[in-house]
């Protein structure tokens, strides 16, 4: 192309970005009238919009970060410990409502080295759920859950948001990412490598032992694998041992208490070909809130940011702890680093409404620091890295998303959007 041509395309262009342009602030003032976005595809937009024109805040770090970094390093670092029946006592004293355990304890880094070193006493299935899991006993006193490795950190879960089995270093990254979001509702977890022989098949019960298969080669050498029993499980998919018969798995600390299970307004379909009210009728929260109690709501909204984050988009039911709003089962996160299902947000930009401290919270950790921070704070886990570079990109990437989304609300509502419940 020679100078000339050069001009002319860039002043068409220009032109057309003129047209294109002042046709999408007509979109954005007509929708704004109405009170509401007619699409989801209409929201995408005007997030798009949005995250171009975000303010330099939320893409530096905020100066505030400091006074919660150390907090938080010092609060999570694993450390020696002489009874852990002492700590398993305190840590199921702490749940409080949904609050799994406290703020800041000096307990924490205790427990958390009680359930990457205390020898495994006893193991069977645990058949709740769909997926492969195990009911573990440390030092014959403390039940934990164990879920086991499926895939490699890399791996890439194509197909819908739900798709695939449990990746095991989400629940421990969901636990980090609750602690520093201050959404303290998760359960304790921790990364272990396990012997598949020596700790599992040797603890096991006798249902337990029928469900892993021992296979010996010509040269002697045994391969222990895992199908275990629940919903999905079947002997064509199992998790073996390496030449050492170790497997990586984490172990989830139970929440004492009782759990109550409740299907979630979001729910999706399942179904490729049928889709849910919600994910159609932009007005959908307008019912619910009149339905549901706000602090409810509010409890989901918080839950939609943190699934959107980690790109968990199967909480079909969410479960409770004395009428408050528990994370429990994170594992269906990580899917695939390169795509953000935007409707994970639904609660978020449906009801526009969310909580004033989770928003103070989230602009804390603006700038990259989110995902340093839970870097920072998983190393010490015998699973570290969590997840991969690309995944880390992912969450902060999301995060512009929920501070564009916020700000869209803002627009809508003002400051009224912003609940102290
Ligand atoms: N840390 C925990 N503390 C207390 N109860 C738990 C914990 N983890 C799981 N449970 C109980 O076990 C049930 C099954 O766990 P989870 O949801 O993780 O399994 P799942 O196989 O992923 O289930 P689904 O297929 O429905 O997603 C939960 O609904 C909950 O009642
Ligand atoms: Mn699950």
């Amino acid at each position: 192309m020679n100078k000339r041509t050069v001009i002319i395309v860039g002043i068409i262009a220009s032109l057309l970005g003129l047209v294109l342009g002042a046709n999408f602030y007509f979109m954005y003032y007509l929708n704004i009238e109405e009170g509401h976005l007619a699409s989801v595809r209409a929201l995408e937009n005007m997030i798009r919009h949005k995250m171009r024109h975000l303010h330099p805040a939320y893409l530096n770090r905020n100066p505030r970060f400091f006074m919660f970094r150390n907090k938080l390093l010092k609060n999570y670092k694993m450390a020696p410990y002489e009874n852990a029946s002492v700590l398993w006592d305190i840590a199921n004293w702490w749940p409080h409502e949904n609050e799994i355990y406290p703020l800041y304890d000096s307990s924490m880094g205790h427990l958390l080295e009680t359930l990457r070193k205390e020898p495994i006493t006893r193991v069977s299935n645990l058949a709740r759920g769909t997926q492969l899991k195990l009911l573990t006993r440390l030092s014959n006193q403390q039940k934990v859950i164990f879920k086991p490795q499926w895939y490699p950190r890399d791996e890439i879960i194509e197909g819908a948001v739900y798709s695939g089995k449990d990746r095991h270093t989400a629940e421990v990254y969901a636990f980090y990412l609750g602690a520093v979001l201050d959404l303290r509702w998760t359960p304790i977890v921790v990364g272990r490598v396990v012997n598949l022989k020596t700790e599992i098949y040797a603890m096991g019960d006798q249902e337990l032992q029928n469900t892993i298969n021992i296979e010996v080669d010509d040269d002697g050498n045994e391969t222990y694998c895992l199908y275990g029993k629940c919903h999905y499980c079947n002997e064509e998919e199992t998790v073996c041992g390496d030449e050492k018969h170790n497997i990586e798995g984490v172990f989830i600390y139970i929440v004492p208490g009782t759990l109550a299970k409740r299907r979630s307004p979001w729910q999706r379909t399942y179904k490729e070909d049928r889709r849910a009210p919600w994910e159609d009728d932009m007005t959908y929260c307008k019912s619910l809130k009149n339905k549901m109690e706000t602090i409810r709501l509010l409890d989901l909204i918080d839950v939609a940011i943190f699934d959107y984050l980690i790109q968990n988009g199967d909480r079909h039911h969410y479960e409770t702890r004395e009428e408050r709003v528990v994370l429990i089962d994170n594992g269906k996160a990580f899917g695939n680093p390169n795509k953000d299902h935007l409707d994970i947000l639904a609660p978020l930009y449906q009801c526009c409404l969310l909580r004033k401290s989770t928003w103070d919270r989230l602009q804390v950790f603006s700038g990259g620091v989110l995902t340093e921070i839970v870097d920072r704070l998983s190393k010490q886990d015998a699973l570290y890295p969590l997840i991969t570079d690309k995944h880390k990109r992912g969450v902060e990437r999301r995060l512009l998303v929920v501070y564009a989304v916020v700000e869209y609300c803002m627009d809508l509502e003002g400051d009224k959007m912003f609940k102290t419940l």
